[in-house]
């Protein structure tokens, strides 16, 4: 845990941990020392000695000002730590995650971050401000006030030595147990949560076939996974956090039964006897209290983890200064070997170059491979093997802001801003003057929908672009390449064809990129492959062919039959539009 809460604090917060957990281990044994004073005192006073008394007393009460300095000291360390914490925290994570690979951010991962930065940020501030205290505490308090015995009265010292080993491991076997216990209920209540927004999310669909009130069966059964983690956790954890408290009233007991034999074996008096059990009852309390922490800890050690995982992830490696470009606006692929997941490559040997200036096709069946060129090209993960190459350097040796300079991407999924339609475009550039927004808006056809709105250029989009069409959408996308004037721009054309207005806006803003920009599509339209310089066809994770359109036909391989399928079956456009 003190391995995690150092990896989430950062390194420029360490050393102040370490301050803290001195104070904190100081605190548990003065507590420890404090109250072993306690006997000479009791006794003392028990046989009539207020000399004694007085003497022991003001060393008891020196060693409690000492405890009070630790404490408050701990305290007040513990308390800055978390104040530390809440102001820090996010702002760490938000950078650390802007430097991790795009590949990353699949929408599990997300769900966890946005679990980690509330759930976690709190966790760690409670640790902090009020758990870990009594814990450490109540482990080091009891093992001081065990070697005090052992000086006081070595046979009921020996008997607490003795039972601390089980006492411990008493302590662990049932934290284990919440902890476990908690791991897999947050677990199932991630599984409930995904599966509530994708129930909202895919409300369209389910209604449509009838099922948007009840019914959703991965839904239901998430939910039903979640009461019974719940409920397991409650019958499983529950028993073992009582055989823990009962564990420690029997070591108490037996210090209590061994003290007794020995006052009738008159090995100790019956004074002294007293005076070592009211030290005895002060070596079970802060044990109690510990265990009732222990399952609370256990449960933010797991949130901790989760956090500190985050930051365990490693950002890709990257060069400070970028390398210079050798050939602007090229692309090139050269021997890529690529996977998801080790030893099953989804790309395998892939060579392909893209000349400035021209355009390329990609086309292969479904999970042939092709959005992968495209992640790889923008670094959202390094090649297994091979060299992926941008403007004639290898995407390793670009910063990531200098590899995006070179890209602009138009993907099917295209998110939008809740902003203006303006504001939208903007992204592509931020410092793009009015009118080139203007062109950009007016080539993409933009300005066509600007004009149906009621707010024109001031319309907002709703969170997603959830206010304009899937086409709409796309032709937004597509100013926002134009604006950027990229030299590279990557494109996953519409599978779903695309009305013929919007296919005409986004066919017109390819060619206008095409004069200033180098081409890599995603080709599902017959036009677009015709009219590239080159097609790349892909299957199975290989370059199964590469040419023109004639020439491919004319070989009579794998395009030839993908085409003569594809033209049956309606998905392509028979005959390239003319004119447009
Ligand atoms: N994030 C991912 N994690 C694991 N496997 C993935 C991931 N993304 C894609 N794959 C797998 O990699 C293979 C290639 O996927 P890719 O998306 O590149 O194919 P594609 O040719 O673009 O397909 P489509 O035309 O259907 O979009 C597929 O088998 C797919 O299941």
């Amino acid at each position: 845990m003190i391995r995690h809460l150092s990896r989430i604090l950062g390194p420029a917060h360490r050393r102040e941990l370490r301050v803290y957990l001195a104070w904190l281990v100081a605190y548990a044994v003065l507590e420890g020392i404090a109250m072993a004073f306690l006997v000479p005192v009791l006794r003392a006073l028990l046989v009539g000695d207020t000399g004694g008394a007085l003497r022991w007393s003001g060393a008891l009460a020196a060693a409690v000002v000492v405890t009070c300095v630790a404490r408050y000291q701990q305290a007040m360390k513990g308390f800055a730590l978390a104040l530390v914490t809440l102001e820090t925290l996010h702002e760490r994570l938000g950078d650390h995650v802007a430097r991790l690979p795009l590949g990353w951010f699949s929408s599990e991962k997300v769900g966890r971050l946005s679990r980690s930065a509330t759930n976690g940020t709190f966790m760690v501030t409670n640790v902090f401000a009020h758990m870990l205290t009594p814990v450490v505490s109540g482990v080091l308090t009891p093992a001081t006030v065990a070697v005090a015995m052992l000086v006081l009265d070595w046979r009921l010292g020996l008997v607490a030595l003795v039972v601390s080993p089980l006492l411990y491991l008493t302590y662990r076997w049932s934290s284990t147990w919440v902890g476990r216990a908690e791991e897999q209920k947050d677990a199932a209540s991630a599984t409930a949560g995904s599966r509530v927004v994708e129930f909202a999310r895919t409300q369209p669909t389910l209604r449509a076939f009838g099922r948007g009130v009840s019914g959703y069966r991965p839904l239901d059964e998430a939910i039903e996974a979640q009461k019974v983690a719940g409920g397991r956790m409650l019958a499983e954890t529950m028993p073992k956090l009582l055989a823990n408290g009962l564990v420690i009233q029997l070591a108490f007991a037996a210090l209590v039964a061994v003290g007794v034999v020995l006052v009738l074996n008159s090995a100790i008096d019956p004074v002294s006897l007293v005076a070592l059990l009211a030290l005895a009852a002060r070596f079970v309390g802060p044990l109690t209290e510990a265990a009732g922490h222990s399952g609370m800890l256990r449960m933010a050690g797991n949130d901790l983890r989760r956090l500190a995982a985050i930051f365990d992830e490693e950002p890709l490696p990257e060069k400070a200064e970028s390398a210079p470009l050798s050939r602007p606006g090229q692309l090139e692929l050269e021997s890529v070997t690529f996977g998801y997941r080790p030893g099953e490559p989804v790309l395998a040997d892939v060579s392909l170059t893209v000349a400035p200036h021209t355009m390329t096709a990609v086309v292969g069946p479904s999970g042939s491979g092709k959005t992968t060129i495209t992640r790889l090209l923008m670094r959202f993960f390094d090649v297994d093997a091979g060299v992926v190459r941008v403007g004639g350097v290898d995407v390793r040796d670009l910063s990531t802001e200098d590899l995006m300079r070179q890209l602009s991407v138009v993907l099917q999924d295209v998110y939008l801003f809740d902003d203006t339609l303006e504001g939208n475009i903007r992204v592509g550039r931020a410092d793009a003057t009015d009118e080139e927004v203007r062109e950009a808006a007016r080539l993409a056809g933009v300005d066509e929908i600007v004009a149906r709105l009621p707010l024109g250029w001031r319309t907002p989009v709703g969170e997603g672009g959830t206010a304009l069409s899937g086409g709409e959408r796309q032709r937004v996308s597509v100013a926002r390449a134009l604006v950027k004037r990229a030299p590279i721009v990557l494109l996953d054309e519409a599978t779903a064809a695309l009305d013929p207005e919007n296919e005409r806006y986004v066919r017109e803003a390819l060619r206008t990129l095409m004069r200033t920009s180098t081409l890599l599509v995603i080709a599902h339209q017959l036009p677009t492959v015709v009219a590239a310089d080159q097609i790349v066809v892909l299957d199975g994770g290989r370059v199964a062919e590469r040419g023109t359109h004639e020439d491919l036909l004319a070989a009579g391989g794998r395009y030839a039959e993908f085409w003569r399928e594809r033209s049956r079956s309606q998905g392509w456009r028979l005959v390239p539009e003319q004119g447009r």
